[in-house]
């Protein structure tokens, strides 16, 4: 059986690697330089980091810069979100060298653009379904951008290389992931899926890794580890076994 990638997140707000709760703007716990975090999860043995520029996807400034050192300094692959909604944009996050894009609201707002990227860079892009309930939101998840199934359809049929599903009522909360959205996002898409939202334990990373066969590839990991539930190391283990 394939392993589950972990992808240890880096989300960065104001020049600060922060983590939100529900992703909502006002709940940051900052934890110092993304820089650092974002070594210090390389260290540990991560193969992927899930970088996220929170300020271009809440559309309050950018962190395009910083974000472009992190990963020009990092050996591993890179997962480059947030605020990439157009040519300028996603030919600047492609020219940090991230191993893809994960791509948000412009799957919402601007369908013709993202099929035209898709057909462009194939498995350079990944788009991001960020959920409450069945309803997709974009613009820092506070704008209702359709349901989750019709999109999914629409984009499989627009060669969509994978997804990375959110729950959003999850994320941030140390909750436990929705291991029945992975399961139905799954069975709607024979695309790959990265999980994303609510790790809490090792537990909730082994739950994870046995729906893999189901199509689930990767875990986001962000805040259990900064909380220190448990370790990078550990997690990496546990999902190994
Ligand atoms: O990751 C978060 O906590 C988060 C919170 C609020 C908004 C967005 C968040 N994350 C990432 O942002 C991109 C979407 O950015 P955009 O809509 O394309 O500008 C999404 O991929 C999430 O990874």
């Amino acid at each position: 059986m394939a392993k589950l990638e972990l992808l240890p997140a880096v989300d960065v707000r104001d020049g600060q690697a922060v983590r939100l709760v529900h992703g909502e703007s006002g709940t940051e716990t900052s934890y110092g330089s993304p820089l650092e975090a974002a070594l210090a999860w390389q260290r540990a043995g991560a193969e992927w980091l899930h970088l996220v520029d929170l300020d271009a996807a809440f559309g309050t400034g950018d962190n395009r810069d910083l974000v472009a050192e992190v990963t020009r300094a990092m050996d591993i692959k890179v997962e480059l979100s947030g605020g990439i909604r157009d040519d300028a944009s996603l030919a600047k996050a492609l020219a940090t060298g991230c191993t893809r894009v994960n791509l948000g609201t412009a799957a919402l707002e601007t369908p013709e653009w993202v099929a035209k990227v898709i057909a462009e860079h194939g498995d350079k892009i990944a788009v991001g379904l960020d959920v409450r309930g069945t309803t997709l939101k974009g613009r820092g998840w506070t704008r209702d951008g359709g349901d989750l199934y019709e999109t999914l359809e629409r984009l499989d049929k627009e060669g969509c290389a994978r997804y990375v599903v959110t729950d959003i009522a999850k994320d941030g909360t140390l909750q436990g992931p929705n291991l029945e959205l992975l399961r139905n996002v799954c069975a709607a898409t024979d695309r790959p899926v990265v999980a994303s939202g609510g790790v809490s334990s090792l537990d909730d990373l082994r739950a994870i890794a046995q729906l893999v066969p189901l199509g689930v590839e990767g875990s986001i990991v962000g805040k259990a580890l900064y909380a220190k539930a448990f370790t990078l190391e550990e997690a990496l283990e546990a999902v190994a076994e």
